[in-house]
């Protein structure tokens, strides 16, 4: 018995092998690193950004010469080249540096996720101390914020002739949580970080490249910050479909030969350029399409899965959109899709007199708090700017009043599907029946008036 089960460990582990190399060897892809978001790609796969190119190359040659760059701001849309341009000149700077014996460094840290000036100044004192080899030499917690700036400091004196520290997406440190009559966290940090080398708080070369996709970001600051930080432009433009055709044909051969129909580059390219003329968008499609062709076990990718791949690349970003909203606005977006959904009038667009009476019933029904109508309002309001919904103001005659119309985006039932699975909302799932029977109630007081 004892054999028999050893064999049958045996076999079940060679089946598990042979799967796993027939999906290696079955694969459409041949160098799908190729297509990984954050691959720094070699410069002859970079099309077009010649002039920004040029641009941060004369602005990082003085560290070369043992003279400090200037701060810089690159700007533009997201996926426009921004990190990709900063990041190839800098290994190449890393290279040459090496070679001439200057300790270079660059310290990097992406703000979007980070929720405080104090958290931010942490994540540069850990980046500098594993550049640098060394201890963080600071608790996370339980010191000064101008504690952690004097070690982040100490690290980049003792270690490096000169550092270039590169803030990507700046606009967004700890931007939804900020008080709006406060300085925001970016200011006073650029600012802290152009004066301290500026009053010599900072041994070697410094300067700071910030990234944003905020066309006005400068306008934003302080104005001590504006004038210290006094940065050179790099401005990235939208790519055209054209040039998205271009960027994915130099990266083919991340795919075998010959898997490629006719048409999945330009459409590729096409439906990235629909929304702004984002590159990542169109390399994720592009990647995306091949993934879809691997799970289906299919040897050639087809216009097909670039469409598949563009409606689950939709489905991810509203999840991960969702994700970020708290409670109440879950449940008030929620409240708002269930309309629709479950009307048995053809609607398309949602009265908020309905919708809000279909919140109070759902916070009911789940025991939450129930806030008030111009709370709703305001939620909804957000929801807006996240490109959930459309709304339009409508009168309703002498005395009707006015009141909100919103229309969804995308399609309302994904919607509150994505939402009904916060743990929160299932229990509105179990409800269903009730929870319809409201909604068309309400919509037939509504439209009875
Ligand atoms: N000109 C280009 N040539 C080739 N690939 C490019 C080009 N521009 C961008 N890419 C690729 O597109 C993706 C996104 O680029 P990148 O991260 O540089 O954008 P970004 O402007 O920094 O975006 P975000 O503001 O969202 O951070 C990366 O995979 C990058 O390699």
């Amino acid at each position: 018995m004892g054999d028999g089960d050893g064999d049958g460990q045996q076999s079940l582990s060679q089946s598990i092998k042979g799967r796993l190399q027939e999906g290696v060897q079955n694969s459409v892809f041949k160098n799908k690193s190729l297509l990984d978001p954050d691959t720094v790609i070699d410069e002859d796969r970079i099309v077009g950004r010649d002039e920004q190119l040029d641009d941060t190359i004369t602005y990082l040659r003085p560290t070369l010469q043992g003279n400090r760059p200037p701060n810089m701001l690159l700007y533009g849309p997201s996926g426009t080249g921004k990190s990709l341009i900063i990041n190839a000149v800098c290994e190449q700077v890393i290279e040459l540096a090496e070679g001439q014996d200057i300790r270079f460094g660059v310290v990097k840290i992406n703000c979007q996720t980070i929720k405080s000036h104090d958290r931010a100044v942490y994540r540069l004192v850990e980046n500098a101390a594993a550049q640098a080899g060394v201890e963080v030499g600071v608790p996370e917690s339980g010191v000064s914020t101008d504690q952690k700036l004097i070690r982040f400091y100490e690290i980049l004196s003792d270690h490096f002739d000169s550092v270039i520290i590169i803030l990507d997406e700046i606009d967004l440190l700890a931007g939804r949580q900020r008080d709006p009559n406060d300085e925001p966290a970016y200011s006073k940090l650029l600012y802290q970080l152009s004066r301290a080398s500026q009053l010599g708080r900072i041994e070697g070369h410094v300067s700071v490249a910030a990234l944003t996709n905020d066309p006005r970001f400068m306008e934003e600051l302080d104005g001590r910050a504006e004038s210290s930080f006094n940065p050179q432009d790099i401005v990235f433009p939208d790519y055209d479909a054209n040039q998205l055709q271009s960027i994915l044909e130099r990266r083919q051969d991340a795919y075998q030969d010959d898997v490629l129909e006719d048409g999945i580059i330009p459409l590729s390219a096409a439906l990235a350029a629909q929304d702004h003329g984002d590159a990542r968008k169109a390399i994720d499609l592009f990647r995306k399409a091949g993934e879809i062709a691997d799970r289906r076990d299919e040897d050639r990718i087809r216009e097909e899965h670039v469409r598949d791949a563009q409606k689950e690349a939709e489905r991810d970003r509203t999840l991960t959109q969702m994700q970020g909203l708290s409670t109440q606005k879950k449940l008030s977006l929620y409240a708002t899709a269930i309309v629709p959904v479950y009307s048995t009038r053809s609607l398309s667009t949602v009265p908020s007199t309905v919708a809000y009476r279909v919140y109070q019933y759902i916070t009911d029904l789940l025991d939450a708090d129930e806030k008030s109508r111009d709370s709703y309002l305001r939620y909804m309001n957000e929801a807006e700017t996240y490109n959930f919904v459309t709304s339009k103001k409508r009168g309703r005659g002498y005395g009707g009043g006015v009141h909100k119309e919103y229309a969804f985006v995308d399609d309302p039932s994904v919607v509150a599907e994505t939402l009904r699975e916060d743990f929160r909302l299932e229990q509105a799932g179990h409800d269903e029946d009730l929870i319809r029977s409201v909604v068309n109630a309400q919509i037939e007081e509504f439209f009875d008036i």
